[in-house]
């Protein structure tokens, strides 16, 4: 384990990738003997250490002088690349022998410099089918091959084969987080018939992702990306907008540079990449809380002549404010090596968007500054008109191609039930033993998210749902450490725990394909963060449940919270009012189907305006037809209307998410949410 995560490290650096993993192997076992340790006395606390010592073996030491910006220093000194001095250095890349071998190199180091060699070798075969001015037009790719080395099948396939193929094969994803998929062959496998007759996208889309058939919108957003265009594309949660970049990514020369808001969501969306199960995505990310020597290995492979790393996670202050990185970029850019911008969770360009970040709003003016000619991809899962405005605006593509596809999840049982208050008989708080109820219903493998308010509550919830239900929860808030942050949401994903308390900053960048329930313990502030929280379920497309514990004495306390944020204006409140207003009523709404409420506030209307059977509220009307497997509860919705008893008696009727008139002591809320685990799946 502990080498697998080593390794895993060494990749997410973009390290990996330019030395081969029996490099990264033979410095482990270095590591080890320099220790005298075999693997299995390795903790968790050794893995730094590794990669301190990683480095010490394949960059020297750390000299005084290195404590200063290395790219800094570097920047200023560089004299300027012509594009003529680009074009000689790289056609005298492929020609590093033997003779040119430094005198005096170690046979370690001589071994370093071929691995290096076979690496750069590799992307060639790639750039012959991209200069065609169109992108990739696959179709064409695939149609008029490259002279060069015909292997298996169409050229164009056999190039992305032999480029992958070349790549070491980074440790498989954790069992538990891994989603089931079809089992994916390696790309440098031989093709099978269908595989044969495949264009380019759907090929990549196999062997690379592993997903045997694009989304709704996918293929039409990849291939405008592909041809240069700026584009936009508002997806719901979960809907798959990462292969709308990272597919192009990985078949576009040069480097695709990601502008993600958090720390988490690069670090996860770089691992599943550097893991993926053909064998790995050259990717990497550089964020605050990398180590200097982290940083430099990173900046090292970026100034490469031609950067192996295909992806580059980054967040919007490094964009803006560091003058290393942009030095990198602008001469990647005059070497045509700079190949797009992708905005993601774009929503944050706007202040209307409900994750607002300052520094988001400048990507624009950099981007105009700098980077003109580069397009932009930008991408958000929040839809409403204001915030789609603003985004193109501020990012100054505003005549782009927009991409929508439905916010309409027809996998998730949307429902509020009102929380229940008081004591049980037997004297326990009436809302966590519903809680725990409803967590054992859904069956011990049912992994869940609960959200709560506070920071407080997350480790309150946590610790009473281990104590009395001996469910295994952690709790999870911005205040912990990111170690500690990193270990719950890994424990979580392989498993080890069933359940995490969080607060919202356990949202974005979530993707673990099966969670079968979101429960939020309170409403939350907006429309807009409740569903964001709420999607992270069923991300499989399997049937999930969205439970929101609605209590009218929940409001005051958020209100407190808009009134006394920091550095709040009283126009901030009043749009705050405004958004947590709405989603008071979308709660108290006891009539119309929950998803046409969600989808009209992002501006959708929904053919039909009736899930049928996705909501609590469609539920509760179809109460008379029979349902194989639901059963029914006596109750009554948020809105006080008290639910229909079936005619026939032992019809069997789900409506579980009306909360009981047994609220009171809790007893009937509890026996309320025990019937969820029934509703058909
Ligand atoms: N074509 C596809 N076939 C099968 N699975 C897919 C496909 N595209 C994406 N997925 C899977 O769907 C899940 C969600 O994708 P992704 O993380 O890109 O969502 P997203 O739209 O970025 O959501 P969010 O806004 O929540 O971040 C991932 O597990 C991804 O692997």
């Amino acid at each position: 384990m502990v080498y697998h995560n080593c390794v895993q490290k060494i990749f997410e650096l973009g390290y990996g990738y330019t030395l081969g993993e029996d490099v990264v192997l033979e410095t482990f076992q270095g590591f080890l003997r320099s220790r005298d340790k075999n693997e299995s006395k390795l903790s968790s606390a050794d893995e730094r250490d590794f990669i301190e010592f990683f480095f010490e073996q394949h960059e020297g030491p750390l000299s005084a002088t290195d404590d200063e910006d290395d790219t800094d220093r570097q920047a200023r000194h560089q004299p300027e690349e012509s594009e003529e001095d680009a074009e000689a250095d790289s056609a005298s890349d492929g020609c590093l022998d033997d003779s040119s071998a430094e005198e005096g190199q170690s046979p370690d180091q001589e071994h370093k410099r071929r691995r290096v060699q076979r690496i750069l070798d590799e992307p060639d075969e790639i750039e012959s089918f991209e200069d065609d001015d169109d992108l990739l037009d696959a179709e064409t790719a695939v149609a008029q091959p490259p002279k060069k080395k015909a292997a298996t099948g169409s050229h164009g396939q056999s190039s992305i084969a032999a480029f992958f193929g070349k790549l070491p094969l980074a440790a498989p994803p954790e069992a538990s987080y891994a989603p089931s998929r079809p089992e994916v062959r390696s790309v440098d496998e031989a093709m099978s018939p269908e595989e044969e007759a495949m264009d380019l996208l759907d090929f990549v889309n196999l062997r690379v992702f592993g997903n045997t058939a694009f989304r709704e919108e996918q293929r039409r957003v990849i291939e405008t990306v592909l041809k240069g265009r700026d584009a936009f594309v508002l997806m719901p949660t979960g809907g798959g907008k990462s292969l709308c970049y990272q597919l192009p990514a990985v078949i576009t020369r040069g480097l695709t540079v990601v502008i993600s808001p958090l720390l988490s969501l690069m670090q996860d969306q770089v691992r599943a990449l550097v893991t993926t199960a053909s064998g790995g995505v050259p990717a990497t990310y550089l964020n605050s809380q990398q180590t200097e020597r982290e940083r430099k290995a990173v900046f090292a492979e970026l100034q490469k002549e031609r950067p192996t790393v295909k992806l580059l996670y980054i967040t919007p202050e490094q964009l803006v404010a560091s003058a290393a990185l942009g030095s990198i970029l602008e001469s990647l850019q005059r070497r045509g090596l700079l190949a797009r911008f992708v905005v993601d969770e774009a929503h944050c360009v706007s202040q209307w968007g409900h994750d607002f970040r300052p520094d988001y709003k400048k990507i624009g003016e950099v981007k105009a500054s700098k980077y003109s000619r580069v397009p932009v991809l930008a991408l958000t899962a929040t839809a409403t008109d204001k915030v789609k405005t603003d985004v193109l605006s501020i990012l100054g593509i505003s005549r782009c191609p927009v991409f929508t596809v439905s916010f309409f999840r027809s996998n998730l049982v949307l429902s509020v039930v009102r929380k229940p208050s008081g004591r049980t008989p037997d004297g326990k708080p009436a809302e966590l033993d519903a809680l725990v109820k409803y967590i054992k219903a859904q069956g011990k493998d049912a992994s869940g998210i609960i959200y709560v308010i506070s920071r407080d509550n997350t480790m309150t919830v946590a610790q009473y749902l281990k104590d009395e239900g001996e469910i295994a929860a952690h709790g999870y808030h911005a205040g912990m450490t990111p170690k500690q942050r990193v270990k719950v949401q890994n424990d979580w994903r392989r498993g080890e725990l069933q359940v995490v308390v969080a607060t919202i900053a356990f949202g974005m960048g979530i993707d673990k394909p099966d969670v079968r329930f979101v429960v939020h313990y309170s409403l939350s502030k907006s429309i807009e963060g409740y569903y964001q929280e709420a999607g992270r379920a069923g991300r499989d497309s399997k049937r999930s449940e969205c439970v929101l514990l609605y209590a009218a004495g929940d409001i005051p306390r958020l209100v407190r919270l808009l009134r006394g944020g920091r550095g709040r204006s009283k126009a901030k409140f009043t749009k705050g009012m405004e958004l947590l207003n709405k989603m008071k009523n979308y709660c108290t709404n006891d009539n119309a189907c929950r998803h046409s409420l969600l989808l009209d506030y992002f501006g959708e209307r929904f053919a039909g305006g009736r899930c049928g059977q996705a909501c609590d509220n469609c539920l509760a009307r179809h109460m008379h037809s029979p349902r194989p497997d639901g059963i029914w509860q006596d109750g009554e919705g948020v809105g006080g209307k008290k639910a229909k008893r079936p005619k026939k008696s032992g019809t069997a009727v789900a409506g579980h998410t009306r909360a009981s008139r047994g609220g009171q002591n809790g007893s009937g809320a509890a026996a309320a949410f025990v019937s969820a685990a029934s509703l058909p799946r």
